[in-house]
């Protein structure tokens, strides 16, 4: 069955935590945001994971470089899974994995920015990742033109486990089981409703 990620781009611990304990029963991973960890440091992975011990806390720290020592330090304050940029040296993310091996965890491999994603999924994932995350970040989902079909196209093609994020929403989360993906990660579609538990539950309901 495919999962449920929200992605906390929210940038405030108190905020995320309210965000997450409304969401918490909705979903299958809670993703702490890019931003949210540039401004709070990881002591807000702590705290999410001592509020939700249950869940899978993703730091998604997007890490170009020193895969092993980023890992290791969001894996000590709480982390369950890490993202690695796929832009990022095959030793990064070697570094990476080790470092999650040793702590009983995962790494995801961020394929924002990367041209041909199809054909860097397979490559990563014969490094031992976890799974791939086929991602239009905000800025590519803001330009003219932009189509979630294509990243659709590239995961299925990829044949890996692989995650889908680019702006799922209700009206595009079906395609995105149908495309076969792993998890599905929905950030401003969830944060942004004006009620983000009926927005969590009516995504999750889409997935069972
Ligand atoms: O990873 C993300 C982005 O780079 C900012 O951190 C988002 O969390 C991801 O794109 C999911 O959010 P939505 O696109 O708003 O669903």
């Amino acid at each position: 069955m495919t999962k449920l990620q929200v992605a906390i781009d929210l940038l405030t611990t108190d905020d995320a935590l309210a965000l997450a304990a409304k969401v918490a029963p909705h979903v299958d991973i809670i993703e702490l945001g890019t931003p949210l960890i540039k401004s709070e440091g990881l002591g807000v992975i702590r705290a999410i994971k001592d509020a939700h011990p249950d869940k899978i806390v993703f730091a998604d720290l997007k890490t170009a470089d020193a895969g092993a020592l980023e890992a290791q330090i969001a894996f000590e304050a709480g982390a369950d899974l890490v993202t690695v940029l796929g832009t990022a040296d095959d030793s990064t993310i070697v570094g990476a994995v080790q470092a999650a091996q040793a702590a009983g965890k995962g790494v995801v491999v961020d394929l924002i920015g990367v041209a041909d994603k199809t054909a860097r999924a397979r490559a990563v994932t014969n490094l031992g990742v976890e799974f791939v995350e086929f991602h239009a970040g905000l800025d590519e989902q803001a330009q003219p033109g932009f189509s979630l079909a294509t990243l659709l196209e590239a995961g299925s093609a990829s044949k890996v486990r692989f995650s889908v994020a680019g702006g799922v929403n209700i009206h595009s989360i079906e395609a995105v089981k149908a495309a076969g993906a792993d998890v599905a990660v929905a950030g401003g579609a969830i944060y942004g409703a004006e009620d983000p538990a009926l927005a969590a539950a009516a995504l999750k309901s889409e997935l069972n």
